[in-house]
């Protein structure tokens, strides 16, 4: 069986508190986007995993398809698979792509094996995985709150607009995007914010990584002030970084951004 796990862009994020078990509370917009992976399982002799594409980080052994797999075998009976993987998501992005292979395995899984699992209980397992991994169950947009493991459906449709996303040659780990922020009180929610025209955000969405990351990262401020010169109606660091995205009304020139970065159109 073949998925093809997609990233994600956050609209806005605020850290809004320290928790006592070290994680921080915020209020994020997650919105799926069109940029995949290629995740393929089949029955096989032995547990394998193997990947193509961009090249991933860190052990195989910790690869969160591997890692999902592991968390259904405690409860459940299953046979080995052969596990590939083809890596296009930008790693180090804020685009979850990690999370993205992660939630997609576990549903190719309840899907292929019959498990009989519900969306809930999927959702239950990819929050052991990581903060943002239950959101690519659904895969629907949310106002996202708590550890971003919570969520409210609301109703956000900019299929109207070209949204472009550039990745410049900077990675940032989210625990590096964590160490840096200091919480603040959020006066107007995100929730009712996100309900304003496109064109209004500029002046009240803010994600609050950008300040830091950018003066550890200058070439990530450069490209989201690219993005606004060649009209964009909003612009800003997915995430943690290092990825960052513009809506347009129209499709924009940034071909002197190619030359640089990666950049997907119409995403
Ligand atoms: C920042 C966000 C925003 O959408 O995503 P990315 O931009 O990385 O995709 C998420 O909060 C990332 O979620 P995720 O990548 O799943 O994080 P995890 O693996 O659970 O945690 C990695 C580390 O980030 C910190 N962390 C994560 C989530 C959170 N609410 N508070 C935290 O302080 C912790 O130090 C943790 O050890
Ligand atoms: N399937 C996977 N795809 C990408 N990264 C993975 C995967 N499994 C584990 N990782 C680890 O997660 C880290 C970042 O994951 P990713 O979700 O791409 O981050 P971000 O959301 O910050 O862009 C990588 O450095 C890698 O070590």
């Amino acid at each position: 069986m073949i998925v093809f796990p997609n990233a994600k862009i956050n609209i806005g994020l605020n850290i809004t508190e320290r928790r006592p078990d070290g994680y921080h509370n915020l209020e994020t917009i997650f919105y799926p986007i069109k940029i995949n992976d290629v995740l393929e399982v089949i029955e096989s002799d032995a547990l394998s995993f193997q990947s193509s594409g961009l090249e991933i980080p860190g052990s195989e052994d910790d690869n969160l398809c591997l890692r999902g797999y592991q968390l259904l075998k405690r409860d459940f009976k299953l046979p080995p698979v052969a596990i590939h993987l083809h890596k296009n998501i930008p790693i180090g992005a804020g685009l979850g792509g990690g999370s993205s292979d992660a939630a997609f395995f576990i549903k190719l899984m309840n899907e292929k094996f019959r498990l009989g699992l519900t969306a809930d209980q999927m959702m239950d397992y990819a929050r052991v995985l990581g903060a943002d991994c239950a959101f690519f169950i659904n895969n629907q947009p949310v106002f996202a709150f708590e550890k971003g493991d919570e969520f409210e459906s609301i109703k956000l449709d900019l299929s109207g607009y070209k949204i472009v996303l550039v990745m410049p040659d900077a990675h940032v780990s989210t625990a590096e995007a964590y160490r840096g922020v200091k919480p603040t009180f959020v006066k107007e929610t995100l929730y009712d914010l996100i309900q304003m025209p496109v064109a209004q955000w500029k002046r009240h969405i803010r994600n609050d990584f950008e300040a830091h990351i950018f003066n550890n990262h200058p070439v990530i401020r450069g490209v989201k002030a690219s993005l606004y010169e060649r009209g964009a109606l909003y612009a800003s660091m997915s995430g943690s970084g290092a990825s960052v995205f513009g809506i347009f009304e129209t499709l924009p020139d940034l071909s002197t951004l190619e030359e640089t970065c990666r950049v997907f159109y119409n995403v």
